[in-house]
């Protein structure tokens, strides 16, 4: 990289972050263990892995709605880990999070004109009901609803205009960074990529950065610039959405990805699932994130990586 060249900028940094539940108990879940990664200003970064993995966790913990059990967050640059007070309310202004069910994120006694503005209410952002009504419907416009919908509730919408009424809700407060929590997973799959577009388009328009959380990796590969692939509490791979979606390193990665459906069905009966032998999670070896290839780590010792990379050839 040359000195005049800019250097992107970390806008959320995790350093070995970790949140057990019930600590010390016989029922422990570690569902964050040791995770270390940088999300930089400006990009979409997806964190994939099934169910349990620890994905919602991690989000949950950075937005300081869990305490993580130890570790670091730094948000612009600042240590968020232990906020609290005005400094709190400051931050959750800036990191916002979009919800998977927005039936269930969506309060149902709420009309959405005081949905979208009860983030602009909390924190003082409007000094007159002119202002906060100009806001509400500039927010609806910019997601794609109407400006007669303020006066409905939630459950009059179908689950793509629920989810729109979410990102407004997020974007009321003119937030830095978004954390979308499996944000299209609950819907159609024909609004599916409505919604993905939207999201992109406003990315673009408010510069904003996202960690978009999802399960599988057909629709994070599309709208991410680099992808993380989670498994119980560990990040296991790491690289930009072409190398881990065209080179996957991991096993695990490679078994998540033979898991999606393929549209042309003569290519989707040859399709053949890779079964991943989670025992290397558990044989006790040390492994670390090692680089592979230029930004591409993978967890593993270091033979592992080396037969990863010659697998690769
Ligand atoms: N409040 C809680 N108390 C105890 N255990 C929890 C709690 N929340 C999550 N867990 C456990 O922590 C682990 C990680 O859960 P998490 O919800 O973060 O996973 P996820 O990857 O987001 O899964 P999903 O896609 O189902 O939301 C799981 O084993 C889960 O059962």
């Amino acid at each position: 990289m040359s000195e005049t060249q800019a250097r992107p900028k970390k806008l959320v940094e995790l350093n070995d972050l970790q949140l057990s539940f019930n600590p010390g108990k016989s029922n422990e879940v570690k569902a964050i263990d040791h995770v270390s990664f940088d999300i930089y200003e400006g990009e979409v970064f997806g964190l994939v892995g099934e169910s349990g993995s620890g994905k919602t966790t991690i989000g949950r913990t950075i937005l300081k709605l869990y305490e993580p059990t130890g570790g670091e967050i730094k948000f612009n640059h600042e240590d968020v880990t232990n906020l609290k007070g005005k400094a709190l309310s400051e931050f959750r202004k800036d990191a916002q999070m979009i919800f998977q069910d927005p039936q269930a994120s969506l309060n149902g006694r709420m009309k959405v004109r005081d949905i979208i503005a009860e983030g602009l209410d909390i924190n003082h952002l409007v000094k007159s009901k002119k202002e906060r009504h100009d806001k509400v419907q500039e927010l609806l416009k910019l997601v794609g609803l109407n400006e007669d919908h303020v006066t409905r509730y939630p459950h009059e919408f179908s689950g793509g205009q629920r989810q729109r009424i979410g990102i407004a809700r997020a974007l009321a407060v003119d937030p830095k960074f978004i954390i979308a929590d499996e944000p299209i997973s609950a819907l159609d799959v024909s609004i599916q990529a409505q919604v993905v577009n939207l999201m992109k388009e406003l990315q673009h328009r408010h510069s904003l950065t996202y960690l978009f959380i999802a399960h599988d990796l057909s629709m994070v590969k599309y709208i991410s610039d680099r992808i993380g692939v989670m498994h119980w509490g560990k990040l296991l791979e790491i690289g930009t959405a072409d190398a881990v979606y065209n080179h996957p390193l991991h096993p695990y990665t490679k078994s998540l990805l033979s898991a999606i459906p393929v549209p042309d069905p003569e290519v989707e009966m040859q399709r053949q699932h890779i079964e991943y032998d989670a025992s290397i999670e558990t044989d006790g070896q040390a492994r670390e994130m090692i680089e592979v290839n230029p930004g591409h780590f993978v967890l593993a010792t270091p033979q592992e990586a080396k037969q990863y990379a010659n697998d690769q050839k």
